[in-house]
Order: structure tokens, then C-alpha cells, then sequence
């Protein structure tokens, strides 16, 4: 078998290695050339595949993408050709979480709010969603979710988008659509920004196509600006750079880069490979992670917002995140590069807090207790 891989895909050949001939190449830069002879695509977000990639694979049986969105991948193309398709969903959700929970205690610390005090609006309450929720709830704050879909089981549990970009704070989480009854694409719009008010905060970890960049930019730079979060943007690797210096925090889609969820996503695949060829699994998830740096921390005080930050920081620091983004933003490829070479990041759950403060709570904010 041989298999072609995106060179970010960590443990490929551990996992691999015992079934296939590996070849891996830059995401961005694969061939329908490179495709010839192969038997399994994997594949990240970056790597379109479509009939161009396609037109010259000729022994193509599997297509895998690490990742929980799949909006890069022509599905229906697979299945008209009978080529199988797998995803990772969920695979790096505790990392979207953990990178949302740090920004919203850089934003509680640069507003000085104390977050308990505010609402969130969670738009899109999926597996991602969900993990914010969580955090959201045991840093004491009111939360509001918002997801049509779901809404259609449990309607009171839910609130209208027009309602949700009230909240003192709008996390997004949703996957890019462009078709259906409720699609994402531009979900906040020229209309939609013009209405928000300058104490607002806007949080994007999903898709940078789901807020429209440009109006974003004329908002912020006619004066009383929001307060933004942003891991994703509209044409990456390309980025609206002017819009940068209005955001609090600004990074190269990384919210889910936890070295954890990027070995889940890539086992995901290793168990969906086996299914389909009937082979044997000889790998566990865990033999894979390294131990982290540090595991335990007595907790001594009580577990307040400045408390919770400083345990945060300790495993993930999205200040440093943010500040390689904006030292990098006039070098080529900067994106791409600081993507590539992004420094190992655990989930804060590899962190054990122990001490009498110590409850569900800090596991409910990602901990492990
Ligand atoms: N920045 C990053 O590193 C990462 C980004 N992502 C992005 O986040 C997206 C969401 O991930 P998950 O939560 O795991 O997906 P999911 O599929 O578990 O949940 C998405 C939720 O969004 C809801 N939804 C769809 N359209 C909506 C609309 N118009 N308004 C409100 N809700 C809507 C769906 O009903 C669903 O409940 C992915 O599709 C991916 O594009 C995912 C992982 C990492
Ligand atoms: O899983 C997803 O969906 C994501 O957005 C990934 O975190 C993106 O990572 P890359 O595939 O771009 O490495």
C-alpha cells in the first residue's frame, strides 16, 4: 500500500509505517501528479481535494482529513468515484476549548471585567461549542447557545442569532456553509457588525469566512472599535493585515493545534484505515503522547479569575501565540510558517490541580483534578 500524507501530520509513520510506504509533502503545495500509484490521501486542512487534485489517481481507495472540518474535501466526488472518506470530528475540540477559555481571561483581564458578570452567546453548540459552554459555565458566566439546528428538538434552550450578537461576549463555532437553511458563510455581516456596540467582544475559532474581514475592518476603523478575537480568517493563508492592530488577540488558526488533538485526529484516521482494510490495530493514543513538562500543581488559594489565569498560563500562554503572529506579519509565508513550526502545546487537562479549592469546577474549565 502506499499512502501520500501531509507532512504535518504528526506520528504518520509510527502509526502507519507498519502497513504502507509513506511519502509526505507540504498540505498546500500536493500534486495530481504526487497522486499517481497512491492507495490513501491523508490530508489536513489546507489540501483541497477535488477533481483537479484527483484527475490523475489512479489507485485511489481512501481519502482521510485529520481535522474536524471537512470543507476542503468534494465528498460527493469521493462517492461518485468509490473512494471511502473518513474525518476526525471532535479530534482536537478540548484544544478549541482550552484556546477560547485563555482568551476569554486575557479579555476579562484587558476589560477589567470580572467574567462572571457577563454573558457569552455560543454560536454553534457542537462538539467544539460545547467545550466552551463548559469553560463558560464554571468561570460562573450566563451563556446563551445558539444553533438552529438544534434548536428545532429543544427550542427553549435555545436563542435567535439576532439575540445572541446582543451578549457581552460571541464565541462562533460553527463549520462553513454555503447552502441550507441556515448557512454560515458571511453569518456575520456588514448589517449584523453595524449593530453591535463598541463594549462587545467577538470571538472566531471556526472558519474565517463566517465574518466578513472587510466590513470588520471599516467598523473598527470608524472608531469605537469591538473588542475581537481572532485564530481564523477570511483567505488564509492570506490575512487582512490592516485589520491586525484592531484585534486583542490574533492568531494563525491554531485554536485547535493541542499536541494531543493533532494526534487524536491523525489516530482517528490509523482506526478508520484499519476498518476499512481489515487490519489489525498495533498502536495505542496513549504510547504516542510524550509525558508533559509538568503535571501537578497545589493550588493554595481559591480558585478566582486571576487564579484560574495564572493555572492557565501555565500550560497555554495564547499571549506568546499572539505575539509571534504580529512579530511575523510582513515576512512571506508568515501564516503557513508559524503553523508549521508551532511550539508543543498540551491540553490543560495533561496539568493535575490538587488542594482543598480544587473541585469539579477545575475539571469542568479542562484540569485534570
Ligand atoms: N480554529 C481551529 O483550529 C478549529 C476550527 N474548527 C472549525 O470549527 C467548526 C465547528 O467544529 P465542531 O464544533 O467540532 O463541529 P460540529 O459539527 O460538532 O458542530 C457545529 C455546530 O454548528 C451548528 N450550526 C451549523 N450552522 C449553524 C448556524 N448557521 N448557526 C448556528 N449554529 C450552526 C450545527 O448544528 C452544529 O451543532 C468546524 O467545522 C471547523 O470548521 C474546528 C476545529 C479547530
Ligand atoms: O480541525 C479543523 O477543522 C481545523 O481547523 C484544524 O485545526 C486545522 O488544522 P490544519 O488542518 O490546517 O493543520
Amino acid at each position: 500500500m502506499k499512502i501520500l500524507a501531509d507532512e504535518n501530520m504528526p506520528y504518520v509513520h509510527d502509526l502507519f509505517g507498519d502497513w504502507a510506504e509513506i511519502v509526505t509533502c507540504p498540505g498546500r503545495e500536493m500534486t495530481p501528479e504526487q497522486l499517481i500509484d497512491i492507495d490513501v490521501l491523508l490530508v489536513r486542512s489546507i489540501t483541497r481535494v477535488d477533481a483537479a487534485l484527483l484527475a490523475k489517481a489512479n489507485r485511489l481507495r481512501f481519502v482521510g482529513t485529520a481535522t474536524i472540518g471537512c470543507d476542503h474535501i468534494d465528498t460527493s466526488l469521493l462517492t461518485e468515484r468509490g473512494i471511502a472518506f473518513s474525518r476526525a470530528p471532535g479530534c482536537n475540540k478540548v484544544g478549541v476549548g482550552d484556546y477560547v477559555l485563555a482568551a476569554l481571561l486575557k479579555v476579562g483581564e484587558h476589560k477589567q471585567w470580572s467574567l462572571a458578570d457577563k454573558t457569552i452567546a455560543v454560536v454553534g453548540v457542537g462538539n467544539t461549542g460545547l467545550q466552551v459552554v463548559a469553560r463558560a459555565q464554571a468561570l460562573g458566566m450566563r451563556v446563551w447557545r445558539c444553533d438552529p439546528f438544534k434548536a428545532q428538538r429543544d427550542p427553549t434552550a435555545f436563542v435567535e442569532l439576532a439575540q445572541a450578537l446582543t451578549a457581552d461576549i460571541v464565541s462562533f463555532h460553527v463549520p462553513i456553509t454555503t447552502q441550507g437553511p441556515y448557512p454560515t458563510w458571511h453569518l456575520l455581516d456588514k448589517a449584523a457588525i453595524d449593530c453591535l456596540h463598541p463594549e462587545q467582544v467577538l470571538i472566531n475559532a471556526c472558519r474565517g469566512e463566517v465574518w466578513d474581514n472587510k466590513a470588520l475592518l471599516a467598523r473598527q476603523q470608524r472608531g469605537a472599535p469591538l473588542t475581537l478575537v481572532m485564530d481564523v480568517w477570511e483567505n488564509e493563508p492570506q490575512v487582512l493585515a490592516p485589520l491586525v492592530p484592531y484585534t486583542l488577540i490574533a492568531t494563525p488558526h491554531i485554536a485547535g493545534y493541542s499536541l494531543e488533538g493533532k494526534a487524536r485526529g491523525t489516530y482517528a484516521l490509523y482506526e478508520a484505515l484499519a476498518s476499512h482494510y481489515q487490519l489489525e490495530l498495533k498502536h495505542s493514543l496513549a504510547q504516542l503522547l510524550p509525558r508533559a513538562d509538568f503535571t501537578q500543581v497545589t493550588v493554595n488559594t481559591a480558585l478566582t479569575q486571576s487564579c484560574i489565569a495564572r493555572l492557565v498560563g501555565l500550560v497555554y500562554d495564547i499571549e506568546k501565540d499572539d505575539a509571534r503572529f504580529r512579530a511575523a506579519l510582513t515576512a512571506p509565508d508568515f501564516f503557513d510558517r508559524l503553523r508549521k513550526h508551532y511550539p508543543e502545546r498540551r491540553e490543560l487537562a495533561s496539568l493535575q490541580l490538587i488542594g482543598a479549592s480544587i473541585d469539579d469546577t477545575a475539571q469542568t474549565l479542562g484540569f485534570k483534578i
